[in-house]
């Protein structure tokens, strides 16, 4: 049960992973997209979350793997209809997130008109760092966040640049459904995404606060899928 879990470990607490896309102008530029007039957002499954020590899998039907680094947002405390000047106090913390994306899957959902679930919410989706109190925080809109590829720069993005702010998203995210505790928010990422390749090691972090690293394995079509 959620409550019976220290909220330090949010990953085993089974809770929504909200993300949100498109928040930093120079991604949507590079991606070919228009910049929102509201937030955009989808869902991964809670079963996305992986941490250090297992591996990000490609997933079997996916070709072009790509990073994308961002803040994550905790929610403390029940947010339902919030203002944006109450939205911080439902934050307990922070934590760094990828948000795994099969490029290639996704840009066939983009041209169907498909959801984005097999793009975004397969397992090990969501590698996520140690949680980060809120106190060691003052201001979430001045972070560093960075990603190397088997020890190169990939990106690095300054969370002062998203386009909507953690209280606007929290309110609006909140008007649309109930924000529960233990849930994530993924902030979007800056610009920089980019491909991994099984054995690649991904290595990232908030300068000063917090890293991580993951290997990425390839995964293999089910037998029971085969000819499906
Ligand atoms: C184009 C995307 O995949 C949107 C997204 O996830 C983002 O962070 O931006
Ligand atoms: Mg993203």
């Amino acid at each position: 049960m959620a409550g019976s879990k220290p909220l330090s470990r949010f990953w085993e607490w089974g809770r929504n992973i909200v993300c949100v896309g498109r928040n930093y102008a120079e991604h949507a530029k590079e991606m070919g997209s228009a910049l929102p007039a509201e937030p955009l957002f989808f869902l991964k499954p809670s079963s996305a979350y992986v941490r250090e020590g297992s591996p990000i899998v490609r997933p079997y039907y996916c070709r072009n793997l790509h990073h994308e680094v961002e803040l994550g947002v905790l929610i403390g405390r029940r947010a339902q209809a919030v203002p944006q000047d109450a939205a911080m106090e439902h934050v307990a913390g922070y934590a760094l997130c990828l948000d795994m994306t099969a490029r290639d899957t996704q840009e066939q959902c983009k041209k169907k008109g498909l959801p984005w679930t097999l793009a975004k919410g397969f397992g090990s989706s969501c590698p996520v760092s140690d949680f980060v109190p809120k106190e060691k925080i003052p201001d979430p809109h001045k972070l560093q966040i960075w990603l190397k590829v088997n020890g190169k720069l990939r990106q690095e993005g300054d969370t002062s640049s998203m386009i909507f702010s953690i209280p606007y998203l929290i309110s609006y995210i909140s008007h649309i459904f109930t924000l529960e505790e233990g849930d994530l928010i993924l902030t979007g990422s800056p610009k920089g995404v980019g491909s991994v390749e099984a054995n690649d090691e991904i290595e990232a972090g908030i300068r000063d606060v917090v890293s991580m690293r993951f290997k990425v394995v390839q995964g293999t079509e089910p037998r029971s899928l085969k000819g499906v």
